[in-house]
């Protein structure tokens, strides 16, 4: 493998970064390329050449593969007869064995809702969906607000998106793979006509080509935040397979700069020097092994010691969930929290582990009596009968030939700015794919694509409201998982109605859903079949009736925030603008968990533009 690897034991190192995901990856990758010796220290392994990754047919299939994924499980509802409302609702029946529903067995541990993660090179950004929305001026106009810091005002940070496409390729869906489908055709159309853009029937398969050259990202439109429309979804990859933060680290390797990835390696305390006034980050304690971290259902080792030493700085990119509880089992985070744990304090920080944000995601799915042709011979599982690999692998160079397998499925998008926004950006987008995708559950991947007969118009709520999350201690184990808390809706944010905004723009979505399925008959002249609506189902009607089922099934993706940046004069405040944590020296986080409020529609390209800012500020203050 070109990813360099390193056995010793004596490790000294300028900086060292904890995580190689979307926040820490292309800072390790920075650093080092202006030659400072860096140690990137990853719980996961290289995973090269598993298809899993490079397939973006796969992004559902990869988040099930033992080899690189974490069963997290979380609380939508601290009351949990309410959470159990969730038909996802899932149980342990044996290690790593689950129960997904209602009617348990009788011993069967509750455990909540899955939530998947990757330890991995490159973390979740090589097992997600692809999807590169860029964030919204507004997102970093606040953050500069906030802090008083005008180097996160929108148009300076305009340059560090330049800086990620250095090296991140990025490309929509070909048309002509989604058009050959004429049935899937006939489904987009519709979407597009709620937006407005609804293609002539007669011309709907050229029209809507047109259509699917809309870049949401666009950045000639000074409008672009908030123009509402139908758009192609540009995915993270080239010429069909995903390329990402994996590559970019392992291509900085191969190029000779100063950069040591240790694999397999879990790191369990930041180490200090309290000798001063003020304590400072000297280096990290981890144990190395594969999948010691027990949300691994290939975990059961424990480890050998080791530990290493920083002249300059660690840097946290453990992501929303596992930079906080590595803050806090290394003495940063509430006094009284860690004190329960026995676990002496080093900064007293009350935020750490508070203002968790995630969006909400809902979906109307309905199944066809036929199937969409675009998945024929399909198996998204990459076993020898799976007849769309081949035709993916065998044309390398060229999208169009690579035909399914050589998108995520979720190829267009209406963007709509809702009723309920706070402003006039974008809040939702209400995705078209022909998968069954009701949310995160063991196996939901297979059941996704268990048959080729469903479409789904799938939302995503952006700048939701609520900032309620919380990440506590289970335990002093290190390789324990943390308590994972959202607080949904009304338990959580509710000041000036927060919490009904937010549903109120699912329930507008779930209406829109439900227009663009009856547009769907417009273009009858493509002669796809007629459908039956599964969820929420007809039963599901009145504005009541549809915010239950949001309050009951609705999901997450991209949670964040959890150690936010803030102003100085603010207690829950965990890092300053310059993303260095509070009261002690030498020690930043650098991930999803940075910012004080969820930016954008999708979060991995503002956390790659962190990622690169962070690199700019410790490089140049
Ligand atoms: C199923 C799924 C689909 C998604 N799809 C999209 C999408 O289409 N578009 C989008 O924009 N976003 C998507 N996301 C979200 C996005 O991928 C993540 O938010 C992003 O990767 C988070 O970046 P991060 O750097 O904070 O953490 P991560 O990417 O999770 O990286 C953290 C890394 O740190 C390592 N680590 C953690 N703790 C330790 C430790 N103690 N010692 C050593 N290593 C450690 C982990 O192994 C991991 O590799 C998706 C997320 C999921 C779960």
């Amino acid at each position: 493998a070109p990813t360099a690897t390193t056995n010793e034991t004596d490790l000294q190192y300028e900086y060292i970064i904890v995580g190689s995901g979307a926040g820490g990856g292309p800072l390790a990758c920075r650093l080092a390329m202006a030659n400072h010796s860096v140690l990137l220290i990853e719980a996961g392994n290289d995973q090269n050449g598993n298809i899993n990754i490079s397939v973006p047919g796969y992004q559902a299939v990869v988040t099930q593969d033992p080899k690189l994924r974490w069963d997290m499980f979380v609380n939508h509802y601290q009351d949990q007869e309410r959470a159990m409302r969730d038909p996802k609702y899932t149980y342990e029946i044996g290690p790593y064995e689950y129960h997904v529903g209602p009617d348990p067995p009788a011993d069967a541990t509750p455990l909540g809702i899955l939530y998947p993660r990757a330890q991995a090179l490159g973390g979740c950004i090589s097992h997600n969906a692809l999807i590169w929305i860029t964030p919204h001026a507004s997102d970093w106009n606040n953050i500069a607000q906030i802090t008083g810091d005008n180097s996160w005002v929108a148009t300076n940070m305009d340059q560090y998106l330049d800086k990620v496409y250095e090296w991140l390729p990025t490309e929509p869906t070909d048309p002509t793979i989604l058009l050959n489908d004429t049935m899937l055709t006939q489904h987009l159309a519709g979407g597009a006509a709620v937006m407005g853009v609804g293609p002539d029937p007669l011309n709907a398969v050229t029209g809507l080509a047109n259509t699917l050259l809309n870049d949401p990202n666009n950045r000639a439109n000074p409008a672009r935040d908030s123009t509402q429309g139908f758009y192609q979804i540009p995915l993270i990859m080239n010429a069909g397979t995903r390329t990402a933060v994996r590559e970019h680290i392992q291509s900085t390797v191969a190029q000779g700069y100063p950069l040591t990835v240790r694999q397999n390696s879990f790191v369990t305390k930041i180490n200090f020097d309290t000798s001063g006034s003020t304590p400072a980050a000297t280096g990290v304690e981890f144990l190395d092994g594969e999948y010691l971290y027990r949300a691994s259902p290939l975990s059961g080792g424990t480890g050998t010691p080791g530990s290493a030493t920083a002249s300059k700085e660690v840097i946290i990119s453990g992501g929303t969930y596992n930079t906080v509880q590595l803050l806090k089992l290394s003495g940063i985070g509430p006094a009284d929290e860690l004190q329960s744990f026995n676990i002496s304090t080093v900064s007293n920080l009350p935020g750490v582990g508070t203002n968790m944000q995630d969006r909400y995601e809902i979906p109307v799915n309905v199944q066809h009596g036929n199937d969409f042709n675009i998945l024929n011979g399909c198996t998204f599982d990459g076993k020898a009968h799976d007849g769309c690999l081949p035709k993916w692998e065998n044309n390398p160079y060229v999208l169009a030939q690579r035909g399914a397998y050589a998108t995520n499925g979720l190829a267009a998008t209406m963007g709509v700015n809702s009723k309920f926004a706070a402003d006039s950006d974008i809040d939702l987008y209400i995705f078209g794919g022909p998968v069954d995708f009701t949310g995160y559950f063991p196996q939901w991947g297979d059941a996704a694509v268990a048959d080729h007969s469903h479409f789904s118009w799938y939302t995503l709520k952006a700048h939701t409201r609520n900032k309620a999350g919380t990440v506590q201690l289970r335990s002093a184990d290190p390789l324990d998982t943390p308590l994972i808390n959202f607080n949904y809706f009304d338990t959580g944010t509710t000041e000036g109605g927060a919490d009904n905004l937010d549903l109120q723009a699912m329930v507008q979505a779930i209406n829109m859903s439900r227009e663009a399925l009856s547009q769907y008959y417009d273009y009858s002249i493509l002669l796809g079949d007629s459908f039956t609506e599964q969820e929420p189902g007809p039963a599901v009607q009145s504005d009541d009736d549809i915010g239950q089922y949001i309050k009951d099934r609705a999901w997450g993706h991209h949670a964040s925030c959890s150690c936010p940046i803030g102003a100085d004069d603010d207690p829950n405040a965990v890092l300053d603008s310059q993303f260095r944590v509070r009261g002690v020296q030498n020690l930043r986080v650098v991930d999803a968990s940075v910012f004080p409020a969820i930016p954008g529609i999708f979060i991995q390209a503002p956390i790659l533009m962190v990622s690169e800012k962070a690199a700019d500020v410790i490089l140049n203050g």
